[in-house]
């Protein structure tokens, strides 16, 4: 708003501008809560505060029903069934659907009631499911979107225990705004010892011969086996898992190579792994160790025809996911003598039927997907899990969250003001819209000293799209499902970045939301171009607006406002100041923004409680006000 020259009166005392109502307070604890980080205190530290105290989940927000009802029926988004979302002031019902270490299970008592419940039948989970705010699960639960349907918008995060996700429906999971979380780290080493493992043991032998002297065999020159020093092995996936069996695979003596379009080149210098293509890979390895995730495109990626570029004689071993292998051609691959051995943990459908080929194959040896299990490993994978669904539960951001940005802690608490001024001008943004139109398009402008590529505005987008969405509708909407709730009600978010010169130790200066093709109830918000346009900026901590339509105004966005388009005059503060306080509602702020060209004056005032009809009506009679407008924060 460049060309609107500002005057800013501030009615206010200094007590006025730090004092905090306690209800703003509390909005704004609650808004922290919604994206807080868990770098601080580990959940097993905090747990023994909080048994006590009532949970408060971030699906509720305590504004969102004092609004809806303030403006649900005046603006219309279009149509969409909307999720049921049980708010809960009791303890949170936790399901665990397969065994986890016990140390994890304590944690999750300490803050909720805990239901065990393993070997569920796909009905039974569903049945259940309605009763749960949070499932665990390992890769034996299949959470598919019949699970998300049958929770009825109740369940509010999915726990894995383990790495991969494949198990869970991530599009329904985000749709129905459950977070899904995982346990990345704590069973990396399990998986990459067994990955180890069953290297060694096909090289030499072990179960064959095992199975052979248990059936009171002898047979020492059919088992004779071949080394692995010199050997190269391809690791595939060099992520964690991978780049661990790469360091173990190297003292071994081994000569490893690794293929992974998206590892950091440096990483593989430095424990003196090759980074190569993937047909580089599988033509030159002897020995082949799968640590890829199990996505569409890995899915059946060793096929017939990767099978036919291998060196002869390859042996490949499999801790990753069954879904990565085309299994019918692996029993091929094994029957043609192109791969001479293979070492699987995981399969397409587990258990596998008893009878199949590849199970039963003389040349492979098979573990029923124990990569992970072992005591340390699963210990570290409850408490792991079991911090990340509490800390969920209680609002807090996940650091490993699959379907959620993860905002690092650092950027989270530099962003926390500027997430509650965005919140707050999505909400004063869609009750300057009048009623009966159809919002469609929203643009987000952000000004900022810092590059573009500096600033991430996805939680800021998120939040932007929650005081939008919320006041006018019963969706809940959190940084999971933002982007897609806003697509399924049809609002376009654009967003802009301005470098501007300011001071970049602030990631953001202001905040500008533009409403186009809708009227105000408001005409003072719609700017020259003719949206209903707003901004605001973080001044000390505190989200202020300082810009609606044309005109320049400075209010702490805290409490209630009220907007008044007058006739620049003195005397214009006291009148409704007096109507204020005749009626007990207390002014937290107040300031006047004048446009030199128009000469009219925008009064803005902040009040902390909700002034009656009554007094509504008496501001309206003040002659020299031209309109105004109550506005809940
Ligand atoms: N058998 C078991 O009990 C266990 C199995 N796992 C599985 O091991 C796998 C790896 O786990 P982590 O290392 O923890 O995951 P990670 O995410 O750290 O590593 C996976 C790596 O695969 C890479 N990748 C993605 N697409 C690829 C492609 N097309 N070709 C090659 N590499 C590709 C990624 O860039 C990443 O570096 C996962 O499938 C996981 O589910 C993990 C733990 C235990
Ligand atoms: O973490 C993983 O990806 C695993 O495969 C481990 O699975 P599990 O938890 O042992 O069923």
């Amino acid at each position: 708003m460049a060309s609107s020259s500002t005057t800013t009166k501030s009615l206010l005392s200094s007590t006025f501008s730090t004092s905090k109502s306690p209800s703003s307070t509390a909005t704004k604890a609650s808004l922290l809560s919604f994206i807080r980080s868990t770098s601080a205190t580990p959940i097993s530290q905090k747990l023994s505060h909080s048994h006590n105290s009532r949970h408060h989940y971030y699906s509720v927000s305590p504004i969102k029903n004092v609004l809806k009802t303030a403006t649900e029926s005046e603006t219309s988004l279009s149509k969409y069934p909307d999720v049921d979302l049980v708010s809960s002031d009791s303890k949170p019902t936790i399901l665990v659907s397969e065994k986890l270490g016990s140390a994890g299970i304590e944690l999750l008592k300490v803050f909720g009631d805990v239901d065990c419940s393993y070997s569920l039948s796909p009905e039974q989970l569903c049945e259940k499911i309605s009763r749960c705010d949070a499932l665990i699960v390992r890769s034996g639960t299949k959470v598919t979107r019949e699970v998300f349907e049958a929770a009825k918008g109740r369940l509010k995060v999915v726990g894995r225990a383990g790495v991969g996700i494949d198990n869970v429906d991530l599009q329904a999971a985000t749709e129905f705004g459950c977070l899904v979380v995982n346990a990345p780290t704590a069973n990396t080493i399990a998986a990459a010892e067994h990955g180890i493992a069953l290297l060694a043991a096909m090289a030499r032998n072990v179960s064959q011969a095992d199975a052979s002297m248990k059936s009171g065999k002898w047979e020492r020159n059919k088992y004779v086996g071949v080394s692995m020093v010199g050997k190269t092995v391809a690791v595939m996936g060099f992520g964690k898992v991978g780049s661990e069996v790469a360091r173990r695979a190297k003292g071994l003596g081994m000569n490893v190579i690794a293929h992974d379009p998206y590892a950091p080149a440096d990483r593989a210098r430095a424990i003196g792994v090759e980074l190569v293509s993937f047909e580089q890979a599988i033509a030159t390895a002897d020995f082949i160790s799968l640590h890829m995730p199990l996505i569409p495109t890995t899915s059946k990626i060793f096929n017939d025809e990767t099978f036919s570029k291998m060196k002869k004689g390859v042996r490949i071993v499999n801790v990753a996911r069954g879904g990565v292998i085309d299994e019918d051609a692996l029993v091929r691959a094994l029957d043609s003598g192109i791969v001479a051995q293979a070492a699987l943990d995981v399969f397409i459908e587990e258990p596998p039927q008893t009878d199949s080929k590849l199970i039963q194959h003389h040349n492979v040896t098979v573990t029923p997907h124990l990569g992970a299990s072992t005591k340390e490993a699963q210990e570290g994978v409850a408490i792991e899990i079991a911090e990340a669904v509490v800390g969920a539960l209680k609002g807090e951001l996940s650091a490993t969250a699959v379907n959620a940005p993860m905002v690092p802690p650092e950027v989270l608490s530099e962003l926390a003001p500027y997430v509650v001024l965005a919140e707050k001008l999505g909400r004063l943004a869609v009750q300057l819209v009048a009623g009966g139109s159809g919002i469609k398009s929203i643009k987000v402008t952000y000004r900022s000293a810092r590059d573009p590529d500096d600033l991430d505005t996805r939680l800021l987008r998120a939040m932007i799209t929650k005081g939008i969405i919320e006041p006018i509708s019963s969706s809940f909407v959190n940084l999971v499902n933002a982007d897609f709730t806003a697509k399924q009600k049809g609002l376009r978010i654009s967003e802009e970045r301005v470098v501007i010169d300011a001071n970049p130790v602030f990631p953001v200066d202001s905040i500008q939301v533009q409403i186009s093709n809708v009227d105000s109830k408001f005409a003072s918000a719609v700017s020259e171009n003719g949206d209903v346009s707003i901004e605001g900026k973080v001044k000390f901590g505190v989200p202020h607006l300082t810009c609606l339509g044309s005109f320049g105004v400075d209010v702490s966005l805290e409490g209630n406002l009220i907007l008044c388009r007058q006739v620049d005059q003195p005397g214009m503060i006291g009148k409704v100041g007096n109507i204020l306080g005749q009626q007990n509602v207390n002014v937290s702020f107040m300031s006047v923004g004048r446009t030199v060209r128009r000469n009219k004056a925008i009064m803005a005032i902040g009040v902390d409680e909700e002034p009656n009809k009554d007094a509504l009506n008496k501001i309206g009679q003040v002659p020299a006000i031209e309109e105004f407008v109550f506005l809940k924060l």
